[in-house]
């Protein structure tokens, strides 16, 4: 009798040596497929990880390190106040009681001056500007002295125009600087609890007009850190206005307190009134202009009556 076939007959896939071969070639086939896997993974970790990296780093700004917001130009702020530990440069000069930093810090006010006046005003740095500019990134216009950068100097304004001068600025242009002075003093008073009579305007008082330029004399390289009671003798308390807004005006050109850490960043904005104690304790620069033009008033206070001077006049 022929043997009984059970089920479907035998093909050469079906055979016991091809049926013993399927699980070892899956099994590799899985090895190769978690290989795989395993790298792509790997890659797109990689990846993940460079773009994170990468959107930190433009975020924090390319050349300066690791930086902290204090102030953002999109945000409106009423008064922001960081009490610091003074430094110990005071201690070198004449105390003025009610006056002479026993508090240290850094102010941010979005609200002491209106974006209005900031623009009334840096129309008036326009007028100023029109008429020279330094060849490299940085020109300034003293107010009180009358210096103006013109190529790679200064010409005064008022000993080179005389009564002509008048032609040019106009007493309300004056009486708009001797406001904001006032409002801005205003602000210091309160923030550090100064007797409000001790606070004296002193000089340089200047407006500070920056571009991408490259610098073609070291008056150009505003850049670098400082500290003001170092740089200006005189300063107490330094205030800056800025007239023009960061990332819509210019690039760069953020203003940062240099720390060990991490820098705090002030990001410009018109009518933003930013100030701070001008020891060591607040050793700052500003970050390089990229592109476009930042418009700022300079604007610091002394407790020493010898360095007091009055408003910016006619002279
Ligand atoms: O314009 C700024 O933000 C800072 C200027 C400055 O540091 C200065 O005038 O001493
Ligand atoms: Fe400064």
């Amino acid at each position: 009798m022929a043997p009984q076939r059970r089920g479907p007959p035998r093909t050469a896939e079906s055979s016991g040596t091809a049926e013993r071969r399927r699980p070892s070639s899956t099994k590799k086939d899985r090895e190769l497929r978690e290989a795989w896997r395993a790298r792509l993974k790997s890659l797109g970790l990689g990846a993940a990880l460079a773009l994170a990296l990468i959107l930190i780093w433009s975020r924090l700004g390319a050349d300066d390190g690791v930086a902290q917001v204090l102030a953002r130009r999109g945000e409106v702020l009423e008064g922001r106040f960081i009490e610091v530990p003074c430094s110990e440069d005071y201690d070198g000069y004449r105390r003025f009681e009610g006056c002479t930093p026993r508090k240290c810090g850094r102010g941010v006010t979005d609200v002491v001056i209106s974006r209005e006046e900031a623009e009334r005003i840096r129309r008036v740095a326009e007028k100023g500007f029109s008429l020279g500019g330094s060849d490299g990134g940085a020109s300034i216009l003293d107010l009180h002295s009358g210096a103006l950068s013109v190529g790679k100097h200064f010409v005064n304004l008022y000993r080179f125009f005389g009564d002509k001068i008048q032609t040019i600025f106009s007493e309300e242009d004056f009486q708009l600087y001797r406001d904001v002075r006032r409002k801005v003093q205003l602000a210091i008073t309160e923030a550090f609890g100064l007797r409000a009579s001790a606070l004296c305007l002193t000089k340089p008082t200047f407006f500070s007009r920056i571009n991408s330029t490259e610098a073609r004399t070291a008056h150009d390289e505003y850049w670098h850190a400082h500290v003001d009671k170092v740089t200006y003798g005189s300063f107490d308390y330094t205030s800056l206005l800025y007239l023009s807004d960061y990332q819509e005006d210019f690039g760069g050109g953020r203003f940062m307190f240099v720390e060990e850490g991490a820098n705090k960043t002030v990001e410009p904005r018109a009518g933003r009134v930013s100030f701070f104690t001008s020891g060591s304790e607040n050793l700052h620069r500003v970050e390089k202009v990229r592109w476009g033009t930042r418009y700022a008033i300079t604007i610091a206070f002394t407790c020493n009556p010898d360095h007091g001077i009055e408003d910016p006049a006619f002279t």
